[in-house]
Order: C-alpha cells, then sequence, then structure tokens
C-alpha cells in the first residue's frame, strides 16, 4: 500500500485556462491537498521560488512557451529537479507524451481528466519522490553517527568549491581524527567506541554554522567544509569544537556500569581564496596538518601558513599556533596544562598558584589515605580520595582522577578485595602529577 508521510501537500498547478485550474482546485482540495494556482509561466516561477512545492501539474500547452520548455527550465535546475512533474493535455499527440516523459516528466493525463485516476497517480507520484528522497539521504549518510558519508561530503565540497570560485569567496576545510581511539575500543569496547564516535559527531556538528558541511571520512575521522569563513573564524570553530569535546563527559556502560570517560581530538585546518584548485589538494594539505597536530602532542589544532586565504590574518595564525603549541608544550607529567588552565578561564597566575597549593595540600595524600585503610577507616579513606578526585580533575590530572574515582566508588561499596590495587594506581599517578609539578615550578612552568 502506498503512504504518504507528511499532514499537508503543496500541489502547483499551471495551466492558462482558468476554468481548469478551478476544476483542478476544486477536485485537489476535496482531497486534502494544498492547492496553488498559475495561469502563466511567471506566475509559476513565483510559487517554485518562493514555497515549499512537492508536485507540479503543467499543461503541455501555454501561450508564449509551450509546457515542454518550462518542463526543461524546471529540470535544469537543481532546486527544483527533486519535484515530480505530472503533464496535462487535451492533444494525444504521442511524440510530444514522450518528449515529456524523457525530459524528466514523472507521469502524463489527459484532458479532460477523470478525477480518480488523476488523484490515484498524483498520490503515486508523491509516494515515489517521498521514497526517492528517503534512499538518497540513507546513501549519503553516515549509518553511525548521522552526518554525511565520505562520498557525499566530497561532492558537496566540491559543489562548495565551484560556488566560491563562482561568488569569490574563500573556502576553509578542517579535519579531525580522534587521539587515541584504538584506547578507546581496546579498554571499553567496539560498542563504547561506537557511543563515543557518536558523540564527537554530535559536537562536531554543534560547533559549526548550519550551512558549513560536516562528514565522517574514516573510521575516527572527520572533516568539515566552512563556506565564506576567515580563516580566523574557521580556527575559532574548530578550537570550540576541540574545547567542547575535551570537557565533554562521555557515558558509557562498562563492566554493567556507568562511566565517564574524556576523549581529545587533533585538527588540521587548511584555507584558500578562488581560484580554489580541487578538493583532494585541500584534504591533502589539511591532512598534513593534522599530521603535524599528532606530532607535536595532539588535542591541538594546526594551520595551514603558506596558502592563507586572507593573507592579512597570517600573523594572527602563525600566533595562534604558536600559543597553541606553547600551552601544550607543558602537558607534563599526568596533567593536561590546558585542560586545568581552561578551569581558570586561562588564567595562568592563578594555575600556577592553584598548582602549588596542590602539591603543598595533597603531597602527604598517599601516606594519609594508605594509614586509613590500614586501620580500616574506611570514611576517613574515602574523604581523603573524594577530594583529591575533585582537585586532580580542577587541575587536569586525568588519569589521577580516574584512579581516584575508581578507589572511590570500591571504599563507597566496601569492596576491601579491590582496595590494594586500586590504591597502588593512586599512589603511582599522585607521585606522577606531584613529581611533575615540582620539575615544573622549579622552571616556572
Ligand atoms: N568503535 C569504533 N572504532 C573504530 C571505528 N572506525 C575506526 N575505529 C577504530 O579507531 C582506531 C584508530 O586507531 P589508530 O589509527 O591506531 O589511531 P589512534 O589510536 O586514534 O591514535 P592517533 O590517531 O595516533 O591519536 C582503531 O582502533 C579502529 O578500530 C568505528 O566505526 N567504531
Amino acid at each position: 500500500m502506498n503512504v504518504l508521510h507528511k499532514d499537508s501537500y503543496t500541489i502547483l498547478a499551471v495551466d492558462d485556462a482558468k476554468d481548469s485550474l478551478l476544476l483542478l482546485e476544486c477536485d485537489l482540495q476535496q482531497a486534502g491537498y494544498d492547492v496553488l494556482l498559475a495561469d502563466s509561466t511567471e506566475s509559476a516561477f513565483e510559487y517554485l521560488k518562493s514555497t515549499q512545492i512537492d508536485l507540479l501539474l503543467l499543461d503541455m500547452y501555454m501561450p508564449g512557451q509551450t509546457g515542454l520548455s518550462i518542463l526543461m527550465k524546471i529540470k535544469a535546475d537543481s532546486q527544483f529537479d527533486h519535484i515530480p512533474i505530472i503533464m496535462m493535455s487535451a492533444s494525444n499527440d504521442e511524440d510530444q507524451v514522450v518528449a515529456a516523459l524523457e525530459l524528466g516528466a514523472n507521469d502524463y493525463v489527459n484532458k479532460p481528466y477523470n478525477s480518480k485516476i488523476l488523484l490515484a497517480r498524483l498520490k503515486n507520484s508523491l509516494v515515489l519522490m517521498e521514497k526517492t528522497i528517503q534512499l538518497e539521504a540513507l546513501a549519503n549518510t553516515d549509518f553511525l553517527t548521522k552526518v554525511n558519508n565520505r562520498g557525499s561530503f566530497e561532492s558537496m565540497v566540491n559543489k562548495a568549491i565551484n560556488q566560491a570560485n563562482r561568488e569569490k569567496h574563500a573556502l576553509a576545510l578542517a579535519m579531525f581524527d580522534l587521539d587515541f581511539f584504538k584506547k578507546v575500543n581496546d579498554k571499553y569496547g567496539h560498542e563504547s567506541g561506537d557511543k563515543a564516535l557518536v558523540e564527537f559527531a554530535r559536537i562536531l556538528t554543534a560547533s559549526f554554522r548550519d550551512y558549513d558541511v560536516v562528514g565522517r571520512i574514516g573510521g575516527e575521522e572527520f572533516a568539515v567544509c566552512m563556506l565564506n569563513s576567515t580563516i580566523k573564524e574557521a580556527f575559532n570553530a574548530c578550537e570550540r569544537c576541540r574545547q567542547l569535546l575535551m570537557n565533554s563527559a562521555i557515558q558509557i556502560e562498562f563492566d554493567g556500569k556507568i562511566e565517564e570517560i574524556y576523549i581529545t581530538v587533533s585538527v588540521g585546518l587548511v584555507s584558500e581564496a578562488p581560484p580554489i584548485n580541487d578538493y583532494d589538494d585541500m584534504l591533502r594539505r589539511a591532512d598534513h596538518m593534522l599530521y603535524q597536530a599528532k606530532e607535536n602532542g595532539r588535542n591541538r589544532t594546526y594551520v595551514e601558513q603558506s596558502k592563507l586565504a586572507d593573507k592579512g590574518s597570517k600573523e594572527d595564525m602563525e600566533q595562534a599556533n604558536s600559543e597553541v603549541s606553547n600551552a601544550h608544550q607543558c602537558v607534563f607529567s599526568g596533567i593536561t596544562y590546558q585542560v586545568g588552565l581552561d578551569n581558570v578561564l586561562g588564567d595562568k597566575d592563578l594555575f600556577h598558584d592553584i598548582l602549588v597549593m596542590f602539591y603543598q595540600d595533597h603531597g602527604r595524600d598517599i601516606e594519609h589515605i594508605e594509614q586509613a585503610l590500614r586501620q580500616k577507616d574506611y570514611q576517613q579513606a574515602q574523604h581523603l580520595v573524594h577530594t583529591l578526585k575533585g582537585v586532580a580533575s580542577s587541575i587536569g590530572a586525568m588519569e589521577l582522577f580516574d584512579a581516584a574515582k575508581a578507589l572511590d566508588v570500591a571504599l563507597n561499596d566496601r569492596q576491601e578485595s579491590q582496595f590494594q590495587t586500586l590504591f597502588i594506581d593512586v599512589n603511582s599517578k599522585l607521585t606522577e602529577v606531584l613529581s611533575g609539578i615540582q620539575q615544573k615550578l622549579a622552571n616556572k612552568l
């Protein structure tokens, strides 16, 4: 059975004979359709441009232009070429009918028409159009993350390149690759890895404008094409996405419990002003920048300097690259500097003071936790571990955070058999963080 999905459909009927139009309007409205009437080519195109039309009933013979030439014009315009068209004519000129069908008309109905047959054919055309749209969406969409798949991304970027060359505006292309993603799969399983990919695609889509093109171009590789953006705007959008991901807890099920994990992404960004070469060239260059972002420590955006679309921003971008590098060079033993810095809104002095306080306040935590465990004072042990967990997260010591969290949970559930192993893990992570802070404070960070 043919089923339609929308609540209402808009049919545009085009005929120079006003009485035919009124008859059509009456029959179509009775069948529940919204109807628009056009008695000239001009008004037909006005409706096409201004209104969402679901199907066109087009008279074969119109003064000035034949129905066939209007049909050709509509089919040549990609914004209308998905609209099903049913030709109508009082003449039985077989050649004209064949020509209309060959030009892309979906069906043909003789005038005077039988309203039951017209409505049945019209419904068939609408159902076919909906199925075609669904199939196209399926063929173009990545099944897991629902963003464009590689093929669809490439064809949309090629269209964007043509548009940018025509309208003389720049285009930016960014490649995103999740960091150490294999570890996520290895530790939590492929299904959790899939969940993380879906979450990243959501964050990625939310970080860019509706008309930017987002795609999944490989397993854990994504790309975004930004139309008419300055390099600075493009860079800011990539950074917004990178930081949002870094600070987003992704909930996954592991060992029958809900765990929160954090992942990061590296980004390679290029931009180009017209004439833009081609998609493959831009993608290759973005991939090269991505490789550099990975090589220089991951979780950062690297911008290609040599071909910047807006030369005025060259200095901005050089500075951005070096700021990113400087910040990340300070990823030291167990602390992701940028995470800690972001937690104090980039205030480096404040972050420095917080590290000093951490060192003073938690330097003897291991001793105290060990003592509480030995004395089976689990309340005190949990208090210490819980506090350590919170502070570890605020300074960006994420591995220490994970270790303290695991011991906190075990203490809460009084799972004594796990205390020893989890305590050893907290001990090693905290020792690493403390010695890292000690060294960095000696070097004045
Ligand atoms: N869960 C899941 N994993 C995928 C999918 N596609 C690719 N991967 C995994 O992504 C991981 C990519 O690993 P690598 O290429 O070694 O890179 P990485 O571990 O992310 O390390 P770097 O890129 O160097 O930071 C592999 O474990 C793939 O199995 C997918 O659709 N689902």
